[in-house]
């Protein structure tokens, strides 16, 4: 008993969400998550928004076991969790193979694996909880097996964007019609620009949207604007980005954002029959952003969307406190949400708490979470 005892390894590790600023919408290759462009993102601060995977060996485990949230997936039924799998195994065993390893330590690339993996934000509020998972999944499996070397790869066979959560701060997925150089690559880290400020304004909806992979699947068949975006606008797109962040020049880096995000939901509407994840409260928080930077003289905060309803803010810190009292008034909480309404760890007097105005609008967002640039995965 004492030896099986030594031999039970664990390992808990957790990992970040990412929100791309250039976009990643339309695969070369639907089996490997191959993007048709590159796109660039930036990870956000794993304290605000995390998953955290254990990953754990036994001798007594006779199978791969996967809790999401503690409800038991189907390996086998699901390709994207299979995969990730076998593609770990594969890289240790070919790592200790290359590494002359004992027959022992080959042995163990095969050991039976369970994982419990948690997000701490509500899986189903579209909030980018397949990038953060993949890239727990992946990181934690690396761990456990001692693989060296980037493995954005094995976190892109997942999902596509669950690759660029394996880094922190600012990062670049590159397309290419090979799997080994489909990476994602840091451009700068997360300290790069301190005075980069989040906001996730989640949208209270229902209605469950289109899924990433059958939509963008449906563009790159039906959208003529998806092909001319690709070969015309990202190339040119992505450095004059690159450019905007490296100077930290907020208010060029604000136009790219918005535009880019509004020409994904252009392509969305392009594509036949029309995909549509934007509603009326997103359209009522980007006339919110133009008119606060029309009021402000100047680019204050910029906005982005996914595939979904809810608003990703970006400003910069000595506005985010003012930006937050403008969203307290403007999309007031419901009465029971306002002592929960902003979700932050900063030090800030948001406006939690305070009377909510006389409007017949209110709880049109449900809550916001305010965040910055975090760092890729990290053992717990
Ligand atoms: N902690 C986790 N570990 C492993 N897989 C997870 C985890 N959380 C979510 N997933 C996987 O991600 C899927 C949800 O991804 P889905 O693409 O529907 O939503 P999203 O990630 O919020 O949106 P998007 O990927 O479009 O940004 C789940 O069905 C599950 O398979
Ligand atoms: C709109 C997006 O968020 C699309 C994300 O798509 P996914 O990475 O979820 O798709 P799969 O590769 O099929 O899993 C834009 C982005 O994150 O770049």
């Amino acid at each position: 008993e004492m030896q099986e005892e030594e031999q039970v390894r664990k390992i808990t590790c957790c990992a970040p969400i990412n929100i791309a600023i250039i976009k990643y919408w339309g695969k070369l290759c639907e089996v490997e998550n191959l993007p048709l462009n590159s796109s660039f993102s930036i990870t956000l601060n794993y304290h605000d928004l995390c998953t955290t995977t254990t990953v754990t060996t036994a001798p007594s485990y006779v199978k791969d076991q996967v809790y999401v949230n503690d409800l038991w997936q189907d390996i086998n039924e699901n390709p994207r969790l299979k995969v990730c799998f076998e593609e770990m195994r594969r890289l240790a065993r070919k790592q200790a193979i290359s590494e002359n390893a004992a027959a022992k330590e080959l042995m163990s690339c095969s050991k039976k694996i369970h994982v419990q993996s948690v997000n701490n934000f509500p899986t189903k509020a579209g909030l980018a909880s397949s990038a953060s998972g993949y890239a727990a999944l992946t990181f934690a499996l690396g761990q456990l097996l001692g693989v060296k070397g980037d493995l954005s790869g094995v976190a892109r066979r997942g999902s596509g964007s669950a690759c660029r959560s394996m880094c922190g701060g600012f990062v670049e997925w590159l397309k290419s019609e090979e799997s080994k150089n489909s990476t994602a690559k840091q451009f700068v880290d997360e300290t790069h620009w301190p005075e980069l400020r989040v906001f996730i304004l989640v949208v209270s909806s229902k209605q469950k949207s289109f899924g990433s992979t059958v939509g963008m699947q449906r563009s790159v068949e039906t959208s003529a604007l998806l092909k001319h975006r690709i070969e015309n606008i990202v190339p040119h797109r992505i450095k004059v980005l690159k450019q905007a962040v490296l100077e930290k020049d907020f208010c060029l880096f604000a136009e790219i954002c918005m535009k880019e995000s509004n020409q994904l939901h252009a392509i969305c509407m392009d594509t036949f029959p029309p995909l549509r994840y934007l509603n009326n409260v997103s359209e009522k928080i980007m006339n919110f952003v133009y008119s606060y930077n029309e009021r402000c003289g100047s680019t204050r905060v910029a906005y982005t969307f996914d595939a979904g309803p809810n608003a990703f803010l970006f400003t910069l810190a000595p506005f985010a406190e003012d930006l937050a009292n403008q969203i307290y008034q403007v999309f007031p909480p419901s009465k029971d949400c306002t002592d929960t309404f902003f979700k932050t760890t900063e030090e800030f007097s948001f406006p939690n708490g305070k009377i909510v105005p006389d409007v017949t609008d209110c709880g049109l967002i449900e809550y916001v979470i305010c965040t910055k640039p975090g760092p890729g995965p990290q053992i717990v």
